[in-house]
């Protein structure tokens, strides 16, 4: 009988362990027998480009972003900006900038008042043209918790220091940055392109890139692709990653802004109600923060990113990246663990702000508070709206809608897109110590998706290499640019004009450097 029992155990055992190794040898098969093949070699190294800047060009470049960051030019709500800071803006681009604003080939028109508009006509017409954006104005800075004052773009340790100099007076003067010294060495450019830069962007582009975008549409532009902030070269967000990899906005999330409120009756302190109107409001906000909105991963880009990716992880993650068919329930599990990578995987929930009460001992007659969402590409606003009710579940809760708008659409991402073929390019032109390019998510919002009528192709990426600590600053305490960091965004944007100039992308060849 024992007997029987030990060989049923060790059949059973055998069986297992059968399982076990079957399921693994399929893994290893999958991982690097049947990878597939990688795609189509595009574009060789290439030895030094030619942008040497004298010592002269580069305190000018430097100078230039640092006069920008001291213009106060602050998005409050969206009808307090500072119109005065505004108005300077467009004065000091005109008089740093001489070249591009003295070019007979360039048009340069105020939009919306405040906003810039170039069209920069190359001699080629057959070409279609392309769009970079960026924005000058930016959210307000408290005063506190700054090494340096938010506006005084001072230097230290070669950073410049200012609300601006990541989120985006960096790509609003780069751009022009680039384009002036183009023409000062009198660069002939044979693709048209535009160069858009919006006053609102933090207040919604309605009045800035929203009218850019109508009025090129009016014109009937359409364009090849176009460029704005987003994403980023991204240095040590991804455990497992060791080396900086650009990963490159494909898409950005939607939006939804929600403010809720909450009235009663108002009175004495002393004899209160079971529920005053802070607690009933306070209530809900807090089930809508203790319950997440649903995790979206696999159902989105973000899973392309990863793939993509998966080859710089180092082992076993690397095996655990080729083979997301398996391992996604785990590797979602990880990413909700950090917010810049949970926002990736899900409609995130922001409370950003709160007002009620009179005084110590008055009932509050309200309680009002703002919540911010960024919806998954996967989802609409509708849908999410539907979760937050339900998720509050009180009636007594009233629900605004202040502002919304669904995700972007996907822009392509193969070896014909034209965009991503120029970024590679450039990216290996400007960036050698790169070596992946994929494909994202911006989890934030641009001024691009004013643009969608006019193109398809909406790429969402800064050319400067970001830490996590640098993330946090956007939007917060000690915002900063490394002078180097910006000379090489100012590369990038240089030699990305020149290569957008090519007529077609080459055909793949093999014995090419691939990203
Ligand atoms: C795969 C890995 C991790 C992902 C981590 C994400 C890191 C992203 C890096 C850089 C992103 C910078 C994005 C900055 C864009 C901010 C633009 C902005 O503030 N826009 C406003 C617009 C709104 C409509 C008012 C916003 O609040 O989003
Ligand atoms: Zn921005
Ligand atoms: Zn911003």
């Amino acid at each position: 009988m024992a007997g029987r029992l030990r060989g049923a155990a060790l059949a059973g055992c055998l069986g297992l362990c059968g399982t076990a190794l079957a399921l693994l040898a399929v893994v290893l098969l999958r991982a690097y027998v049947l990878r597939p093949a990688p795609g189509p070699r595009v574009w060789g190294r290439r030895p030094e480009l030619g942008f040497e800047l004298s010592a002269r060009d580069r305190r000018e470049l430097k100078e230039a972003l640092r006069g920008a960051i001291k213009i106060q030019t602050v998005s409050f709500s969206p009808d307090d900006q500072n119109t005065t800071a505004l108005a300077e803006f467009g004065n000091y681009i005109k008089k740093v900038f001489p070249a591009v604003f003295s070019a007979k080939f360039i048009q340069h028109e105020i939009i919306g008042e405040y906003s810039h508009l170039f069209t920069v006509q190359g001699s080629d017409p057959q070409l279609t043209p392309y769009m970079l954006l960026a924005h000058m104005d930016v959210v307000p800075a408290s005063q506190e918790g700054w090494v340096a004052p938010p506006f005084s773009a001072e230097e230290r340790g070669g950073f410049i220091y200012g609300r601006g100099t990541m989120d985006n007076k960096n790509s609003a003067i780069g751009i022009l940055q680039a384009l002036e010294f183009l023409l000062r060495k009198d660069y002939r450019l044979r693709r048209s392109f535009y160069i858009g830069i919006g006053h609102d962007e933090e207040i919604y582009g309605h009045k800035g890139a929203r009218k850019i975008a109508d009025l090129l549409e009016a014109r009937g532009v359409k364009l090849s692709f176009l460029l704005d902030e987003g994403s980023a070269i991204l240095d040590g967000f991804i455990k497992g990653i060791k080396a900086p990899v650009a990963v490159i906005g494909i898409t950005e999330k939607g939006a939804l802004t929600v403010k809720l409120s909450v009235e009663k009756e108002p009175g004495h302190s002393s004899a209160p109600p079971k529920e005053t109107s802070i607690g009933i409001l306070a209530g809900a906000l807090s089930r809508l923060e203790q319950n997440p909105m649903p995790n979206m991963f696999g159902h989105g880009p973000e899973i392309r990113t990863l793939e993509h990716l998966a080859s710089e992880f180092t082992f076993p993650l690397n095996l655990i990246m080729t083979n997301l068919w398996l391992f996604s329930p785990i590797v979602s599990r990880i990413l909700q663990q950090m917010p810049s990578t949970n926002a990736l995987i899900r409609t995130t929930t922001a409370i950003t702000m709160f007002n009620a009460g009179i005084k110590t001992n008055i009932i509050p007659p309200s309680a009002k508070a703002t919540v911010n969402f960024r919806i998954h590409p996967s989802q609409k606003a509708e849908e999410v709206l539907e979760i937050i009710k339900t998720t509050i579940a009180d009636d007594r809760v009233k629900i605004d809608v202040q502002e919304t708008f669904d995700p972007n659409p996907i822009s392509p991402w193969d070896n014909q897109a034209f965009g991503v073929q120029i970024f590679r390019r450039t990216l290996l032109d400007v960036f050698p110590e790169v070596s992946s390019v994929a494909p994202g998510i911006c989890i934030a919002n641009t001024d691009s998706r004013h643009f969608a009528k006019l193109t398809d192709a909406i790429y969402l990426f800064n050319p400067l290499i970001i830490k996590p600590d640098d993330f946090l600053r956007i939007h917060g305490l000690n915002e900063r640019i490394s002078v180097e960091g910006y000379e090489k965004q100012v590369e990038f944007l240089y030699q990305l004009i020149q290569n957008s100039d090519i007529k077609k992308l080459p055909e793949p060849h093999a014995n090419s450097h691939e990203l």
